[in-house]
């Protein structure tokens, strides 16, 4: 109460203080100190008995707080060793005299129960150590109890717990890599993060006998149940297992679905989204190659996977994925979206809304890119990020449309999307000075038409776009055709599988029809885009090859059993099929089969599917892992001879050059060992 605001005045009127207002009766006069009173005795009001207990403050109960967990962490190691002869207050006032020194608490224990002549059991060993220590006892003299190393005890305990482990997942790896990773696993138990990196182990899994891959599982049974290894291979197993280069857990984190597969972060030498498999040799075949006839059953004959599909499929227009590429900004998406809307998979409801909407951003050039570019961000930034997908048809064609995105930063997302692809439409902006840009080192069309060659795509269309900032001119048409032409001739596309499409995104000329722009039709007469799209050739659908489905991502399905979503590379897939997940080598059964969104009860060569699967952990699954038919599994190995397309490097690729390889979805670290051409010239 603010005395001088409430009774500003009253003083006056009533010629006294405020305080004389407060009446007080004289038993409240006798609490209250009197500064009047020379000798006030503050005891006096205290009493004796009542003992008023004083509040911890917070930073006193913080304090007890941390001592207690130290004290507590120090019982339960003490208690690990010694078990429960000794009580809780022995311990916690030998902790003390210790001060919380584990180790020396643990000494004075024992010191002190030889000199009582107690008896505390001694912790626990390894029975190699227990073998040890008799040995030691026969042969050596009596001595006193030996200074127990706590830190060489949780060490041996630790090390105990992975070899049953190891023992358990039947590992194979070599136990020098092995010893290594588990003296890694002990410091990180033990907070001593003194990390030793393995040894770049490289290890070939040559061909084994191939009736021992898959011996003692019942596939009939449907049971999840790992591969058991020959008795001569579990021979030449090292005894201590874990034995896989990598440490294991770096996997995507599972239910991040993306429209295509996992994306990669830029730049970033990490392994993403991959794991590498633990230690777990499956002994793989030669790829088409039976493993075991006389065990193992094919999932179902070549014959009758090629009828199934007639079946299916035999009435159905032919699919086929396509990926769009190009350097950023030469107009993919708005060309893409601007297709879809002229063939009317996009309703003007829709276009509205876009068109409403990006003016508020003052970015209504980009109304059609918002069609496939559905991000707040890609919208807001004006660029492409991820992989866009839609689908649309053609007269004779199911077309999967994956836009890549053209920014560098971008480029594993783009190669996710050309890696699913068949055939490729890589955009060009007509513009002065800006397909030159794109053109020269450093731009994208170059770099892209090399990736998209280089993962196997071999049918390309140019879309020379936004002719009309160059009113539709055919010199720069041509000039455009015959730079790029002889440009993709080196890259290994031939000339009968390239051509070249003067449009504009933007104003939608000669995209689903013939243009009636009068400049474009005086001199061009060829097919428009869709007619282009439409005369692409499918590639062969190899269905009749053993099963081979590339895992693009794993996530939680909304039944029981969780999902993958991934390509089908060869062969069929049914609901019911009891498959084989490498290199994990362990029996999964197909629970459900979706495509596009529908169950089906079928997927075949050439689609991308989502799949569930049943009796098999989660946990044992990850990014490039492939799921194929047990009677051929696909060779597994961590050493391979590739060719190598060098695009222009700033550094020379030398031995131990570190790199990052992207095989269908995963991107995994690797490192150069060897240049062949080097080797061949010595
Ligand atoms: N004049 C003209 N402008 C176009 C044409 N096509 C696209 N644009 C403009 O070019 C800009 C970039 O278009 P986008 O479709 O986002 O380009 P993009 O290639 O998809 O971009 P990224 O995916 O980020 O690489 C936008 O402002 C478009 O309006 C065209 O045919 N003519």
């Amino acid at each position: 109460m603010r005395y001088s605001d409430e009774y500003d005045g009253y003083d006056d009127v009533y010629g006294h203080s405020v305080e004389e207002d407060y009446p007080m009766s004289p038993s409240d006069a006798a609490f209250f100190y009197d500064r009047n009173n020379r000798n006030p005795q503050l005891s006096s009001f205290i009493s004796a008995e009542d003992d008023i207990q004083e509040e911890d403050d917070e930073s006193a109960s913080g304090a007890k707080t941390e001592i207690d967990e130290r004290m507590k962490s120090c019982l339960t190691s003490m208690r690990t060793i010694v078990g429960d002869a000794k009580s809780d207050s022995d311990l916690m006032s030998i902790i003390l005299q210790a001060n919380y020194d584990v180790q020396v608490a643990v000494n004075m224990l024992y010191a002190n129960e030889e000199a009582l002549g107690e008896t505390i059991p001694k912790p626990q060993r390894s029975a190699t150590d227990r073998r040890r220590g008799k040995e030691v006892k026969k042969k050596g003299p009596k001595r006193n109890p030996p200074s127990f190393n706590v830190l060489q005890f949780l060490k041996s305990q630790v090390n105990r717990k992975i070899d049953l482990l190891g023992a358990s997942l039947n590992d194979s790896g070599p136990s020098k890599n092995g010893r290594l990773q588990k003296v890694s696993a002990v410091n990180g138990a033990l907070g001593t993060a003194k990390q030793e990196s393995p040894a770049p182990v490289v290890r070939i899994v040559s061909t084994p006998d191939k009736s021992n891959v898959v011996k003692g599982f019942n596939i009939e049974e449907g049971e999840s149940s790992k591969l058991i290894p020959p008795a001569d291979e579990k021979k030449e197993k090292s005894p201590t297992p874990v034995g896989s280069q990598t440490p294991v857990g770096s996997r995507t984190p599972v239910g991040c679905r993306t429209p295509v597969g996992s994306r990669t972060p830029v730049g970033s030498r990490t392994p993403v989204g991959s794991r590498t498999p633990r230690g777990l040799s499956p002994g793989p075949g030669v790829e088409g190659t039976p493993s075991s006839k006389s065990e193992i059953k094919s999932l179902r004959d070549s014959a009758k996977a090629e009828e199934n599909y007639k079946t299916d499929r035999g009435e159905l227009k032919e699919q086929l994925h396509m990926v769009v590429t190009g350097h950023v900004d030469a107009g993919k998406s708005t060309l893409m979206g601007h297709v879809l809307f002229k063939l009317g998979l996009v309703n003007s409801k829709t276009m509205h809304k876009y068109e409403q909407e990006s003016k508020k951003l003052g970015k209504q050039s980009f109304i059609y890119a918002w069609i496939l570019d559905e991000t707040g961000e890609e919208r807001s930034r004006g660029i492409t990020m991820d992989v866009g997908q839609s689908k649309f048809e053609t007269k004779t064609k199911l077309i999967t449309l994956l836009d890549a995105p053209g920014h560098k930063d971008f480029i594993p997302n783009m190669i996710t999307g050309a890696s699913q692809a068949d055939v490729a439409l890589l955009v060009v902006d007509s513009t002065r000075g800006e397909f030159e840009t794109g053109f020269e080192s450093g731009g994208q069309t170059r770099e892209h038409a090399l990736l998209v060659r280089s993962l196997g795509v071999s049918q390309l269309c140019v879309v020379v776009n936004k002719l009309d900032t160059v009113d539709w001119s055919e010199e720069r048409f041509n000039e455009i055709c015959s730079k790029l032409g002889s440009f993709l001739k080196q890259a290994g596309f031939k000339e009968k599988d390239v051509t070249f499409v003067p449009c504009s995104g933007l104003t939608g000329e000669n995209l689903t029809e013939k243009s009636n722009n009068a400049d474009l039709k005086a001199w061009y007469k060829g097919p428009c885009l869709v007619e282009v799209i439409d005369q692409f050739k499918c590639p062969p659908r190899p269905v009749a090859k053993p099963l081979r489905v590339s895992v693009n991502d794993v996530y939680k399905g909304t039944g029981s059993g969780f999902c993958i979503s991934g390509r089908v590379e060869t062969g069929m897939v049914a609901v019911g099929d009891k498959v084989l997940v490498l290199p994990q080598s362990e029996m999964a059964l197909i629970k459900a089969v979706i495509i596009d969104e529908l169950p089906a009860q079928n997927a075949y060569a050439g689609d991308y599917v989502n799949l569930t699967l049943a009796n098999f952990d989660q946990q044992n699954i990850a990014v490039g892992y492939i799921i194929c038919d047990p009677a051929y599994p696909v060779p597994v190995t961590s050493k391979f001879e590739a060719r190598v397309v060098v695009f222009n490097v700033a550094v020379p690729i030398t031995r131990g050059y570190p790199v990052v390889l992207h095989m269908q979805c995963l991107a995994e670290q690797a490192d150069v060992v060897k240049n062949a051409k080097e080797k061949k010239r010595k």
